[in-house]
């Protein structure tokens, strides 16, 4: 029997201390198991004492049960040979032996940072720095760099390319995966950035904004679990699509307490994954639209009532118009519509009072004639029809016939019309913003009391209980939002998606990605500030990240060519991978597109390895849809569906439709050119687009 060599001595010896952690990391498990048992066990006492003594134990060890399940595969993915000899082992969570000695240092933890930080310019005191590649808990190759060669001993192994490029060169898959191992130095900097204020991630595609802002969270629960678990991390992305190809991340990190929202879900109940025309969204996207909703929310609503009129006693007490605006304007200088019902009714009762000239009415004074209204059924109708409780879903249908009345200075007559044919009958993504705003201009009607819970809160356990406060949080009008607030793809969000995120957020701490050369809102400077103001006067921390990931140098060099024609000085970032294999166009008639995009999707497939999108514009998404294979590697998306997204393999159909659809069409040709990591071809029936790229 030959020897073992060098890689296999070194891969036998990692797995061995693997294995010690997998054991330890068994015996927390069980722990941790026993824990809720005993923890159940109690809650048979009885009393209210020992259900509150359960529900802490049991959540406890239950969230530290989940932790350690989800830590489970590639527990450990790094160590480092420090100057001296001493080796140390990084892990996506921290584990002890029985000694309670660190067996495994959590990649969050300030010992971990030098592992992120060393490089051969600087060493920091890292001889070598290895990557381990783990199946499940299995070690299955060694990447290694040796960053101090002078003080490495002279039996030092160091084995593989490197661990970055061996992770680039894999087949996509449909999840986004955490890059915990092989984090960039100037990546790691801005997962650490301090908490406080807003940190701004800025950085051309490919460069890791996301992968880096999700870390981030992980990292910021581990430096203040307290403060961000309570308070919540939300974290807001462009689509359901999205949500789901990033949602594995963070509990591979072992944080499961993170909100995941696409921007059609931030606000509870109500939820939107269809978008408004480009056109139409511009227009309710636009600043101008709070003015329009703050004049209707205090304005009144269709079919409320001109007049009163009622007979007492000897006198006919009428409220005009002008009366009836004069007390709207005094009820509303003491709260918001919803709120001032009982206040709406007295100074009704006080102008009618004012009215009554007669002795008989006089004589029985005030509070005889206010206790006859109290019941009347005209007074009553009245009152219920001219300060209804408004639902703001209801007020945001009633808009588009109310436009000519409060919107004449904000919109043109032509926009008016844009909006009043297309406004939806159930809120697409653009209206969600529109109808957060109503909710908060419109306030909350008195509240449900705590009788009115389904189960009495004693009852729940200490988890449903804390999910029950936050639905009610979330849903209150009052409540001031999240911990901290996570924004990605933030070139996209117009400036009322940023008025409703910073209502969920004005005690917030932000970290917020984007690109703007990437930005889908016609005028991407109009959505940074409107950012601006939802931050306030926080501190800002920027970082700019500087090399793409995803990309083949040869597709981003020519993506880097329509962003150039895109916008001013688009951020451009450093594609390091290059495969050979350039771009392809071409140009069909239009009677063999389809025909030609099944084959181009076909053979795709088989270049490929991983993912295969053809991604094509929204008008003629179910005839692609119909025409390519069916195949669980291939989706069929619209541009605007692909932001975030990376595929191995792109197909891209009739670019020229997607530069003209929008006023942004420039930048979602470039956002679909660079989520390709391998392949990249596109058909289309004219070469127009590419000549203005040439030009
Ligand atoms: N340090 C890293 N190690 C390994 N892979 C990385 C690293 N950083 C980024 N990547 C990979 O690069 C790809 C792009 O990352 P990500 O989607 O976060 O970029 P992005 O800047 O958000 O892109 P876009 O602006 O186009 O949405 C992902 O596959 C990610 O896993």
């Amino acid at each position: 029997m030959s020897s073992p060599s060098p890689d296999e001595r070194e891969l036998a010896h990692e797995q061995a201390y693997v294995d010690t952690v997998y054991q330890r990391l068994e015996e927390s498990t069980k722990v941790a198991k026993s824990l809720v048992a005993e923890g159940l066990a109690r809650g048979h006492i009885g009393h209210e004492g020992g259900l509150v003594e359960r529900d802490a134990m049991v959540y406890q060890a239950s969230r530290r049960l989940s932790a350690l399940h989800a830590a489970h595969d590639g527990l450990v993915f790094g160590r480092l040979d420090l100057n001296g000899g001493d080796a140390r082992y990084i892990g996506r969570i921290g584990v002890r032996d029985e000694d309670r000695e660190i067996i495994l240092v959590d990649w969050r933890a300030p010992a971990a940072a030098v592992f992120y930080q060393a490089t051969a310019q600087d060493p920091a005191g890292v001889v070598r720095r290895r990557v381990l590649r783990c199946r499940g808990d299995r070690v299955v190759g060694i990447e290694d760099e040796l960053l101090d060669a002078e003080a490495a001993p002279d039996d030092m192994v160091v084995i593989g390319e490197g661990a970055l490029l061996a992770s680039l060169s894999r087949a996509r898959d449909s999840s986004m995966h955490s890059v915990v191992a092989t984090i960039q130095k100037e990546q790691d900097e801005a997962i650490r950035a301090p908490a406080r204020g807003a940190t701004i991630i800025g950085g051309g595609p490919g460069t890791g904004k996301t992968v880096v802002a999700l870390h981030r969270a992980a990292y910021l629960l581990y430096t203040d679990r307290r403060r961000f678990e309570s308070g919540g991390v939300l974290v807001v992305g462009p689509s359901g699509v999205f949500m789901n190809y990033i949602e594995r991340v963070l509990p591979s990190l072992g944080e499961t307490s993170v909100v995941l929202r696409s921007i059609g879900e931030v606000v509870d109940g109500i939820r939107a994954d269809r978008h408004a025309s480009p056109e139409m969204a511009a227009l309710l996207g636009s600043a101008r639209m709070a003015k329009v909703l703050a004049r209707v929310a205090r304005s009144p609503q269709a079919g409320a009532p001109h007049r009163f009129d009622l007979f007492y006693r000897d006198d006919r007490l009428v409220l005009e118009a002008s009366d009836l605006a004069r007390i709207r304007r005094r009820v509303l200088a003491n709260g918001l519509p919803n709120t001032t019902q009982a206040v709406a009714r007295e100074e009704l009762v006080k102008a009618l009072w004012e009215r009554v000239t007669g002795d008989r009415g006089l004589d029985r004074g005030e509070e005889a004639f206010a206790d006859q209204l109290d019941g009347d059924l005209t007074f009553e109708t009245f009152v219920d029809e001219w300060w209804p409780e408004l639902d703001p879903v209801e007020v945001w249908r009633s808009v588009p016939s109310r436009l000519g009345e409060v919107a004449s200075d904000l919109y043109t007559s032509f926009e008016q019309q844009v909006l009043r044919r297309e406004w939806a009958d159930h809120p697409t993504i653009e209206d969600i913003p529109l109808i957060d705003e109503l909710r908060h201009l419109l306030g909350e009607a008195p509240a449900r009391s705590e009788d009115d819970w389904a189960t009495p809160k004693q009852m729940m356990s200490f988890e449903q209980r804390e999910r029950e406060d936050r639905v009610q949080a979330t849903g209150s009008i009052d409540d001031v939002g999240y911990a901290h607030v996570l924004v990605d793809e933030a070139q996209d969000l117009s400036p009322m998606q940023w008025r409703m995120l910073g209502r969920r957020g004005r005690t917030a701490s932000w970290t917020i990605v984007g690109d703007e050369a990437q930005s889908s809102w016609p005028v991407p400077s109009e959505s940074a500030a409107a950012r601006d103001e939802a931050l306030g006067t926080m501190p800002v921390h920027r970082f700019r990240l500087s090399t793409n990931y995803r990309n083949s140098a040869e597709i981003y060099e020519f993506a880097a060519q329509v962003a150039t024609h895109a916008i001013e000085r688009p951020d451009l970032a450093d594609a390091v991978r290059r495969t050979g294999v350039d771009p392809r166009h071409e140009v069909v008639p239009g009677d063999e597109l389809l025909g030609r995009v099944a084959d181009m999707a076909a053979e795709m497939l088989t270049q490929v390895e991983g993912t295969v999108a053809v991604v094509a514009p929204a008008g003629r998404l179910a005839e692609v849809s119909a025409a390519v294979p069916a195949d669980e590697r291939l989706r069929v998306l619209e541009p605007l569906d692909t932001k975030g997204l990376e595929f191995d393999g792109v197909v891209l159909v009739d670019p020229d439709a997607v530069v003209s659809e929008a006023a942004a069409g420039w930048r979602t040709l470039y956002v679909v050119l660079t989520r390709a990591t391998q392949r990249l071809v596109t058909v289309g029936t004219s070469r127009r687009w590419l000549d203005r790229v040439a030009e």
